[in-house]
């Protein structure tokens, strides 16, 4: 499977850039602002800062009360800035997807088997109208094949220039507006009304339209609330010591104090980290509904994966028949053609194929038979010819029917047959079982394959401390055989829908976090639960549904990026937190002494910075304080650097890096804008 990527957007692109500017200063708006607790605190003291600037208007030091106002603006506007670039990114990878649609033209059809289509736009289709599809056409919308099997050219949405097939029934039904057919005919079901297709609502979420605060940002916000809140105190306080020693401190600087001090570099990119999470997992294909489901990804301890169409390619062809020595091989091939007739599954066509590629079979009335479709629950599907009972499916599910027919036990599977089955599962393929009644014919051998590179990358999961377990409705041979080849470290066999979404019931009980991948509607319920549920985008409509985030190039070991990016993400707002509180910390001592001087000689001892005067001091910290936020901006969009290590060692670097470097920085950044503005004579 080739890898493809979406052109990375250069970090800043001039447009983006631009357009981010202007959007900085609507975002002023206080409706828009009051989401963001710290940054509205600021506004509201850069406000009241300017009317302090307009009433002392004729006052000398108005010069550097109307300087301050304005670096008091700047730092909203900045953070305003870092939030704008990073959804103007957003929106540029959104238009390229965007991009991909043009006013298509649908062949609307009134019934499945109707041969006139009329044309109508695309816009008007809704959920439930049939629409035919030829070679050359573009699907109109999201929907599901009811008939027909295609090759379809999915680059448009994945870049995967290698076209896929879809057809009615199984697990690889599912097609996406905007994808164009390649060659024979599909009738689709449209599932989507027009404004709520998959791409549509991809486009919604990466533009950040619909995007809401995660748990773990909520929790950080109330954090820094409170700390400003103490600050507040703080500050509040300061008069009160300065008039006891005979000083008295202007407001203009009381406030400017309290805005330095209070954690604005995290509040202003805190959703500029958030938006730039999901922002990069777009970059590898990979949608996510939610930034909770990001944050989630970066914890992840144990990764469930389905096999069919997730770990092997899921197109599983009958191969051979191999009946029991008793029965003949005829016998078996018409019972499962019999059987398959009305299966819509790509297993069931492939059977009925194989059995006319053999032999000369004929169709009975349609009148005489009853037809049983494959479910997941039972494994088994087949058919009931004048009360006849002819059956297909999982070795369990069969033998158990047939046991249960006759009232004889389990025990008595005959040899062949189960040296049958073991032939064909040793090799990891899947052997259906077929009985017609209470007699056991044979076994159909269903050829499946892994998909490539797979082995390699479950190891490098395995590095990453992940557990992978392989569930599946298969029996344990096959996916003992299939599991060792493909590397996982667990697997599950025999496994319906329930005991999919059991199994990972189970481990969040166990306090894990669990990341499923899964194609098919069985699959769904699981994707549900799991706490990051990736749909592979050639699964079913209802696992894409399910899921929480959709890897449009269905490639399961994808989680790696998934959980780097998410890993990335947490680490890149606890840095950054730590770098802003130790920042502030930095600020105070920076500050206070210059403010106090004049009164406490003793002072000198901490006025390590030896700024110009307290004007220059204040005025120094705004400033810095203000650029900082651009500063970071490329941190907080690029993320800082993960590289597989324990949770200790990341912490610990991490700690030394930002939270020493969060009291250094401001040392250095805050004495030098003092020795420019003395340069410059602007205070
Ligand atoms: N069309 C069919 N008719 C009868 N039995 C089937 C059919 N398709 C699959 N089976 C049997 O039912 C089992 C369960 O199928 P299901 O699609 O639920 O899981 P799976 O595709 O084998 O595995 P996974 O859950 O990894 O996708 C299969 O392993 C097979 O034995
Ligand atoms: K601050
Ligand atoms: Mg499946």
């Amino acid at each position: 499977m080739s890898i493809h990527r979406p052109q990375s957007l250069a970090l800043f692109d001039g447009a983006i850039l631009s357009r981010a500017a202007g959007e900085a200063v609507l975002k002023l708006d206080p409706r828009q602002l009051i989401r963001n607790p710290v940054m509205f605190a600021t506004a509201l003291v850069a406000l009241f800062a300017t009317i302090l600037t307009v009433k002392d208007i004729s006052q000398p030091h108005v010069a550097v009360m109307a300087q301050i106002s304005a670096w008091l603006w700047f730092t909203v506007l900045f953070a305003n800035f870092a939030e704008a670039i990073a959804e103007g990114r957003g929106k540029a990878q959104a238009a390229s997807l965007r991009g991909t649609r043009t006013g298509t033209i649908a062949h609307q059809i009134a019934s499945i088997d109707s041969a006139n289509s009329h044309d109508v736009p695309a816009e008007r289709l809704r959920v439930g109208d049939l629409v035919v599809c030829e070679a050359g056409d573009t699907i109109p919308g999201d929907g599901d094949v009811v008939a027909g099997i295609a090759t379809i050219d999915e680059s448009a949405i994945t870049g995967e220039s290698a076209p896929v097939i879809r057809e009615s029934g199984g697990d690889r039904s599912a097609v996406t507006g905007g994808t164009r057919v390649v060659s024979d005919r599909i009738v689709v079901r449209i599932t989507a009304d027009p404004g709520q297709s998959f791409l549509d609502r991809m486009i919604a979420l990466v533009e950040g339209a619909k995007r809401q605060k995660t748990p773990n940002e909520i929790a950080l916000t109330i954090l820094l609330v409170g700390m400003s809140l103490i600050f507040l105190i703080v500050v509040a306080t300061l008069p009160a010591f300065a008039s006891w020693s005979g000083t008295t401190i202007p407001m203009v600087f009381l406030i400017a104090l309290f805005v330095t001090l209070i954690p604005t570099t995290i509040g202003g990119l805190l959703s500029a980290i958030g938006i730039a999470g999901m922002d990069r997992l777009v970059t590898f294909n990979v949608i996510a509904k939610s930034g909770r489901s990001v944050e989630a990804a970066g914890d992840i301890d144990v990764l469930l994966l389905d096999k069919t169409g997730t770990i092997t390619l899921g197109a599983r062809q009958a191969a051979e028949f191999l009946p029991l020595s008793t029965v003949n091989e005829r016998d078996l091939a018409e019972a499962a053609f019999l059987a398959s007739l009305a299966d819509e599954t790509p297993e069931g066509k492939s059977i009925v194929a194989l059995a006319l590629s053999r032999f000369a079979l004929s169709e009975p009335p349609l009148a005489r038979m009853s037809f049983i479709p494959f479910s997941a629950h039972t494994r088994m599907s087949g058919v009931d010819i004048d009360g006849i009972e002819i059956r297909k499916g999982a070795t369990d599910s069969i033998t158990a029917y047939v046991a249960n027919k006759t009232g004889r036990t389990l025990g008595g599977m005959p040899r062949d047959l189960v040296q049958s089955v073991e032939k064909v599962a040793k090799a990891g393929g899947t052997p259906l079982v077929v009985a017609r009644e209470d007699r056991l014919l044979g076994v159909i051998h269903l050829k499946d394959i892994i998909k490539p590179g797979i082995r390699a990358r479950f190891s490098t999961l395995r590095a990453m401390g992940i557990k992978t377990v392989m569930v599946t409705g298969d029996n344990p041979l096959t996916a003992a055989a299939i599991a060792a080849e493909a590397g996982v470290d667990d697997f599950l066999a025999e496994a319906t829908p329930e005991k999919k979404l059991e199994l990972i019931r189970e481990y969040q009980k166990g306090g894990r976090l669990v990341a499923m991948c899964g194609d098919g509607s069985n699959d769904a319920p699981a994707l549900a639960q799991a706490d990051v549920g990736v749909a592979m985008n050639t699964g079913t409509q209802a696992a894409r549904e399910a899921g929480n985030m959709v890897d449009l190039e269905s490639d399961p070991t994808k989680l790696i990026e998934i959980v780097m990016i998410g890993k990335q993400l947490l680490m890149s707002r606890g840095s950054l937190t730590t770098f802003s509180i130790a920042n502030d910390v930095a600020k105070y001592f920076a500050i206070i002494p210059a403010l106090f001087l004049a009164s406490y000689p003793q002072l000198q001892a901490l006025n390590v910075m030896n700024l110009a005067s307290p004007q220059s001091a204040i005025l120094s910290a705004i400033i810095f304080n203000a650029l900082i936020i651009i500063a970071l901006i490329p941190l907080a969009l690029k993320g800082v650097r993960y590289r597989p290590a324990s949770a200790e060692t990341l912490l610990k670097r991490n700690l030394l890096i930002y939270g020493l470097g969060g009291l250094i920085v401001p040392f250095a950044g805050i004495k030098l804008i003092d020795l420019a503005i003395a340069a410059l004579g602007l205070a």
